[in-house]
């Protein structure tokens, strides 16, 4: 929708045809945004080859751990040319690798035809055409600067990084600490207990970007800072939302049974531990993530374990 809003000619792929069928007859996708009237230049087709034929960009955003399924199926009819873009925020379990080093891998793409887009942008606002900032991020500036053009619009602002390592990072720790507010805010922990998770939250992806080359300012900015902020306050958001039925005392299943989109946090903090563990780096609340939300700890074990750490200086 902002890409057609910015003026783009957009065909989307989805995997059934009465939502394909519902996008091009009623111009709505009524399961997941109904009422928001879709622009005319914004077509869906079920044929991967005619959605992606003459794509100057090919926008991926299925769940994290579909995307090398899904893209294997995609790569032979993709342009040579085309500019592969991730909206994804996660990271592949047992590999531990970004959604973009999936896409170079899969797609047998190069890294400057590879770009990321990221930052506070829960779909309910952006579908109301509510107004957000963003970070379009690309290895080629040059790249990011086209992708950058076309997606501009009077309510979606982009803007241009070349660090895509910690753009990415920032999007896909960001759920896993949406995660951690979620639980605390259903625990009814208070807000000095959310701003403090949120900062200690912060002070852990830096930590994993520095160990991964990131640039530590790309955290202070919308794909860190800015995404935190939106994940962590907002009841749009399924991360905090999954974390907060955890911590007013239902089950996994039960949170999974209620959960109808997809919540990449819940996935992605065990392959973001296992980065961390890769690089020799301490999470300590994505580990507290883990294991609530996998291992079974009772939420308040989980509290006082996380709080009486041996005290450390806040900048190590
Ligand atoms: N929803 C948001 O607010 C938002 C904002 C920014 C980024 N993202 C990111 O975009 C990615 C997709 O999230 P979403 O919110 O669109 O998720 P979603 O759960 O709403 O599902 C995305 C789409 O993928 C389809 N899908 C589910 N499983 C699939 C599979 N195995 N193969 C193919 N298609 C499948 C679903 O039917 C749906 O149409 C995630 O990484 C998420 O973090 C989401
Ligand atoms: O609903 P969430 O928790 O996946 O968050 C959506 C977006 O990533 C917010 O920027």
């Amino acid at each position: 929708m902002v890409l057609a809003d910015a003026g783009c000619e957009v065909t989307l792929w989805g995997r059934r045809a009465e939502v394909a069928d519902a996008i091009n007859n009623g111009r709505t996708n009524p399961d997941y945004f109904p009422g928001v009237e879709l622009p005319p230049s914004l077509r869906a087709t079920t044929d991967p080859a005619e959605a992606a034929e003459g794509a100057d960009f090919t926008v991926l955003a299925v769940p994290s751990q579909t995307l090398r399924v899904n893209l294997a199926a995609w790569a032979p009819v993709l342009p040579s040319d085309t500019v592969l873009v991730s909206l994804m925020k996660g990271v592949e379990l047992g590999t531990a690798k970004r959604m973009s080093e999936v896409i170079e891998e899969v797609a047998k793409a190069p890294a400057e035809r590879v770009a990321v887009v990221t930052g506070p942008n829960l779909a309910k606002e952006i579908a109301a055409r509510m107004p957000a900032a963003a970070v379009v991020a690309c290895s080629d500036e040059s790249v990011a600067t086209r992708l950058q053009s076309v997606c501009h619009t009077p309510y979606f602002r982009p803007y241009t990084n070349t660090d895509v390592v910690g753009c990415e990072l920032g999007g896909a720790v960001k759920n896993v600490i949406g995660l951690a507010v979620g639980i605390a805010d259903g625990m009814g922990l208070g807000d000095n207990a959310k701003g403090s998770l949120i900062t200690r939250g912060l002070a852990e992806t830096t930590r994993l970007g520095l160990a991964m080359g990131a640039d530590p300012l790309t955290f202070s900015g919308l794909a860190g800072l800015g995404d935190l902020v939106a994940t962590c306050s907002s009841p749009l958001s399924r991360n905090h939302t999954f974390g907060t039925n955890l911590g007013r005392g239902m089950t996994l299943e039960e949170t999974i049974a209620v959960t109808r989109q997809t919540a990449e946090g819940v996935k992605s903090c065990e392959s973001v531990a296992d980065l961390a563990r890769r690089h020799g780096v301490d999470m300590p609340i994505t580990d507290t993530v883990v294991d609530i939300v996998h291992n079974g700890k009772p939420p308040i074990v989980a509290l006082k374990e996380l709080m009486s750490r041996s005290a450390k200086p806040e900048r190590r």
